[in-house]
């Protein structure tokens, strides 16, 4: 090709998802002049397309679908009396996932970032070949050179998902039929959200896990009451089994053999056993760069690799490999690759937001963590139950639970489980970046009734039990 074809970029991002997406309209809010490439025809990625916004729109149709939420207000029935059409399953994710892949376009084209689709690969660590759908290359330079590919459902060998009964979580949202029994394999996040909105729709949901706990990473009271509150909506656990066997041979029923040698059998499986960097179509050798495990971009604190002028965010570098991070991860990348002080760090305190039914959310430390550091804290905690707000909605489980310093009570965790958690976490979240105590919650004046009202009343209870320092 000749070298006077070759367009030249300030930047180039490859990938549209969430970190890509954020990384180009940073760089061009910078004026800086910006190439994004993306290998599907629409912009978003997991993000948009097959992860976060359709499940979380999967989850807010069987909520409605099924009547959940008005289930236990005294005198009104409104669960649901037949099952959901898949139609009317899907209707709504379809429509919002258009409207933000329209949003994403639009943030990009006002930024003045070009767009190329095709699969992007390195030829040199500057020079991008880009493969469109009719086999046509084109060729950029960037400067600097942002990944952000994201991940891919890992698909273990035990499963057959060439039989259309067999999905993993990007293939569940081109389902044509509701399952009757749907079995679900990994009590991971995926699975333990998708798990609750199939439950929530009288779907006979089954999950297997390795594992003895859901979810570890969360403060063991609140896994605790998420696995009974799955249970009580009819998700039935099958703790610490594998699937060794994944039998589609028969029509009508799949079956399943467990580790215990038990079987399940079903007419749909969900697999959602962890996930994999999508880095092998991009010649990363080229380019002078390692992959790790899994795929994984290895990169330093501002997301640069070990090419100086090639960065890495989103899903591609690992973990917390959430929407959430990885499009703070993007905007750090391309301020320290343009020297600008819009983002220098990513925040220290990131938040984890849990769709199951019920959701849980949580930001900062545990018990668990604090006593292995050594310090001392008092927990207080406030039920959904016991405010208004609470019984209004009819949330009989949800909980707040605060964690602060023993002496000058600083806020240095919050873990809830309940209605709106996802959102209610973000008062303790500002609270704990004001590096705030329980003296605010106190000074605080909150609407009446709500829910904000459980921060006062957990920052009383701790303060009640400050008064005896001990370990709580
Ligand atoms: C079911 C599910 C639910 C989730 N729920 C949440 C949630 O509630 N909250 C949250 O914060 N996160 C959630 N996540 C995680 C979130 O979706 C991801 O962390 C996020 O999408 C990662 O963004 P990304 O930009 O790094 O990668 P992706 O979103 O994966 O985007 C990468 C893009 O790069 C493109 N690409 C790949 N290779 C090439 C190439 N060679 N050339 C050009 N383009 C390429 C892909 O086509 C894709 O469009 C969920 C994920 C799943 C699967
Ligand atoms: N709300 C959110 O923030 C959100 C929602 C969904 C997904 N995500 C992101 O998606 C990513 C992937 O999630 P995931 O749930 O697929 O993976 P994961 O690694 O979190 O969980 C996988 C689970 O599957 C189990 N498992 C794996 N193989 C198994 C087997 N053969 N048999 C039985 N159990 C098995 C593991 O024990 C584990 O509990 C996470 O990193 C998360 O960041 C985030």
């Amino acid at each position: 090709m000749n070298p006077e074809s070759i367009q030249q970029f300030d930047l180039i991002v490859i990938g549209g998802g969430p970190a890509g997406a954020s990384g180009a309209a940073a760089a061009g809010f910078l004026g800086k002049h910006v190439a994004l490439v993306e290998k599907t025809c629409d912009l978003g990625g997991a993000g948009i397309n097959t992860g976060t916004i359709p499940s979380k729109t999967l989850r807010e149709t069987a909520l409605a679908l099924s009547g959940w939420r008005s289930r236990r207000l005294f005198g009104v029935d409104l669960s649901l009396r037949r099952a959901a059409t898949i139609g009317e399953f899907m209707g709504h994710q379809q429509n919002v996932i258009a409207a933000e892949r329209d949003r994403s376009e639009a943030r990009l084209a006002a930024r003045g970032v070009a767009r190329f689709t095709g699969s992007a690969s390195f030829v040199d660590p500057h020079l991008i070949r880009i493969v469109q759908a009719g086999g046509t290359e084109i060729l950029l330079r960037g400067e600097k050179i942002l990944i952000a590919t994201g991940s891919s459902p890992l698909r273990p060998a035990e499963f057959c998902f060439s039989d259309d009964r067999v999905h993993d979580s990007d293939e569940i949202l081109l389902l044509e039929a509701m399952p009757k029994k749907l079995v679900v394999i990994g009590g991971g996040v995926i699975g333990s959200e998708y798990a609750g909105t199939f439950a929530s729709l009288g779907v006979e949901t089954h999950l297997v896990d390795g594992r003895d706990t859901l979810m570890p990473f969360l403060d063991p009271e609140i896994s605790r009451t998420l696995a009974s509150a799955m249970a009580e909506n009819g998700v039935q656990f099958h703790w610490k089994e594998r699937v060794t066997s994944c039998d589609a041979t028969k029509p009508g029923e799949v079956v399943l053999t467990l580790s215990s040698g038990a079987t399940l059998s079903c007419d749909g499986v969900l697999v959602c056993a962890g996930r994999k960097s999508n880095t092998d179509d991009l010649n990363l050798a080229a380019a002078g760069i390692a992959p790790g495990n899994r795929g994984l971009i290895p990169v330093n604190g501002h997301y640069q690799s070990a090419v100086p002028h090639i960065y890495a965010a989103g899903d591609v570098v690992g973990p917390p490999a959430l929407a959430a991070t990885g499009i703070e991860q993007a905007r750090v990348a391309v301020s320290d690759a343009f020297g600008s002080t819009f983002k220098s760090d990513l925040a220290t305190l990131l938040p984890t937001g849990i769709y199951t039914i019920p959701e849980a959310s949580m930001i900062g430390e545990t018990e668990a963590s604090l006593r292995e550091k050594g310090i001392e804290f008092v927990v207080g905690r406030a039920r959904y139950c016991d405010l208004p707000r609470g019984e209004i909605i009819g949330d009989q489980t949800g909980f707040l639970k605060l964690i602060f310093r023993q002496g000058d009570m600083r806020l240095l965790g919050v873990h809830i489980i309940g209605e709106q958690a996802t959102e209610l976490v973000h008062v303790g979240l500002i609270a704990m970046l004001a590096e705030a105590g329980a003296e605010i919650f106190n000074r605080a004046c909150f609407n009446y009734p709500t829910l904000g009202d459980l921060y006062k009343y957990a920052a009383y209870d701790a303060l009640a039990k400050s008064e005896q320092p001990q370990m709580y």
